[in-house]
């Protein structure tokens, strides 16, 4: 069986976690194929290097001097290569890299992708593995959507040619070889693209928690982990803001059948967390299996009279929305309102011009703004068709005087999505993780079990 392993910023993100890769890829000769990131944050006062490449760009744009960022970022993959005693002329090549920068040779894409280039570098000299460029290798249409036809050719040719290799993450090229940019984070989804073409029997994802938890460890004490979770439940926790992985890593991986592990880099030994289609029979299942959210939402108020009545206002109203290429998380609706949420950072540039244009769409309309909202998403595979747990998941909010601005449930039922004042956002995840998450009946019955076709032998 083959397993690719990404290795995220924190694990990579000095000498000491080097060796601790090493360990870890020597222990289990399926591990041949490695994606890695930019060396991360060494602790919480840290700063990734890929921030700092963006700050670079940043300064490249102003004309002011980036030498003393340039040189940051050289010492601390000097000091990787020093300490590992590698061959690679890192200082020399960062120089190069530094020189041409500054003469404006590459695009700001380039220079952000330098972090996880030098990274994979330096790694794939110490593994011992064959370096191959994601550039080379991982393609993107001119409109920016990914070739995953010719990025499976072409990643499947280099495993032929190579038994082993590291391969950087977070970036490829365009069919001109210009680099490009996947989202923040996107080292992960470079992992699950290679563990898709190369039809890997595992795609490990190694970070520095022992798997996903039920809910953001830097929001509640010490949550508990989650041993299994589906594909399903994952992407709903992950796009709400559980950022262990990225949410658009899940398609790859879950269209192959090929399960994805979360492990820790710091304590192998621990047993992580299995992604996949279904949970095995025979586990005790949770009935919440955890709670993510994100803030800084808006909500576009439409009110107008008779609105139930007439037909077409919500369809005009979001033609206008997909217009500024504006993308829509959800429409509650009364009966003669209803609400557009969006992200803030999505309407950052065009928010007034869009309510402008929605008022010329709509001239007898009232609209209104609500701003800082908080979504949380209550995410649960047992949760469909079991009466009771959204009441007291709003009792809950409501006795300890958290104000519900918002309620949403998807089709499926996996999730209750509820909106609250930013304010309200790390009190709520608490007070919902402390009502569900850790309450001794968060566990399903055994009847109810075998009446969805699972058994309670564990
Ligand atoms: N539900 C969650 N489970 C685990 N980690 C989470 C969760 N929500 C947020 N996180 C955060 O995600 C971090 C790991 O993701 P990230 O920083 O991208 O790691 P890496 O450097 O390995 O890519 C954890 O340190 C943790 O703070
Ligand atoms: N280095 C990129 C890509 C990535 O996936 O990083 P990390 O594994 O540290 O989340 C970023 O910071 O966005």
């Amino acid at each position: 069986m083959i397993k690719v392993t990404k290795f995220g910023g924190s694990s990579v993100s000095s000498a000491v976690q080097f060796k601790k890769i090493k360990g870890i890829i020597e222990s289990d000769e399926a591990r041949k194929f490695v994606v890695v990131s930019a060396a991360g944050k060494r602790d919480k006062t840290d700063t990734k290097v890929t921030d700092l490449l963006y700050l670079v760009n940043a300064h490249l744009q102003y004309h002011v001097s980036c030498d003393d960022l340039m040189g940051n970022i050289a010492s601390r993959f000097i000091e990787i290569a020093h300490d590992l005693e590698l061959a690679y002329p890192i200082a020399q090549e960062f120089g190069a890299f530094h020189e041409r920068a500054k003469r404006g040779e590459f695009t700001p894409e380039y220079i952000v992708s330098r972090g996880e280039y030098f990274t994979a570098k330096l790694m794939s000299e110490y593994l011992g593995f064959a370096f191959v460029d994601a550039a080379d290798v991982v393609r993107f249409n001119y409109d920016g959507s990914f070739d995953m036809d010719t990025t499976t050719e072409l990643i499947q040719a280099a495993a032929r040619e190579h038994a082993c290799f590291v391969l950087p993450g977070f970036y490829g090229s365009d069919p001109d070889g210009e680099i490009r940019l996947m989202e923040r984070g996107g080292g992960d989804i470079t992992g699950a693209i290679v563990a898709k073409c190369l039809g890997a029997g595992l795609y490990e994802n190694w970070t520095d928690v022992s798997g996903f938890l039920t809910a953001d460890p830097r929001i509640v004490d010490n949550p508990k982990s989650i041993s299994r979770i589906t594909y399903a439940e994952m992407r709903e926790l992950s796009y709400m803001g559980a950022s262990v992985l990225h949410e658009e890593a899940i398609f790859p991986v879950k269209d192959a059948g090929i399960p994805l592990a979360i492990l820790n880099t710091n304590r192998p030994q621990d047993a992580g967390t299995i992604i996949s289609e279904e949970t095995e029979p025979g586990t005790v299942e949770p009935i919440i299996t955890g709670v993510a959210g994100k803030k800084g939402f808006k909500a576009i108020h439409v009110k107008m009279n008779h609105m139930s009545n007439m037909v077409g206002i919500v369809r005009r109203t979001l033609t206008i929305f997909e217009r500024y290429g504006v993308s829509v998380e959800h429409i509650p609706t009364g009966i003669d309102t209803f609400a557009v949420v969006v992200h803030g950072s999505d309407v950052r540039d065009c928010l007034y011009k869009l309510v402008a244009d929605i008022q010329l769409e709509l001239p007898t309309a009232d609209i209104s703004i609500a701003d800082h909202i908080a979504l949380i998403s209550t995410v649960g595979r047992n949760m469909s068709n079991r009466p009771g747990i959204s009441g007291r998941l709003f009792g809950e909010l409501g006795r300890a005087g958290i104000n519900i601005r918002m309620i949403a449930q998807g089709s499926e039922e996996l999730d209750i999505i509820c909106g609250v004042n930013d304010d309200d956002f790390e009190r709520a995840i608490n007070v919902i993780y402390k009502a569900f998450v850790d309450s001794e009946d968060n566990i399903i019955t055994i009847d109810e079990l075998e009446a969805r076709g699972g058994s309670f032998d564990a």
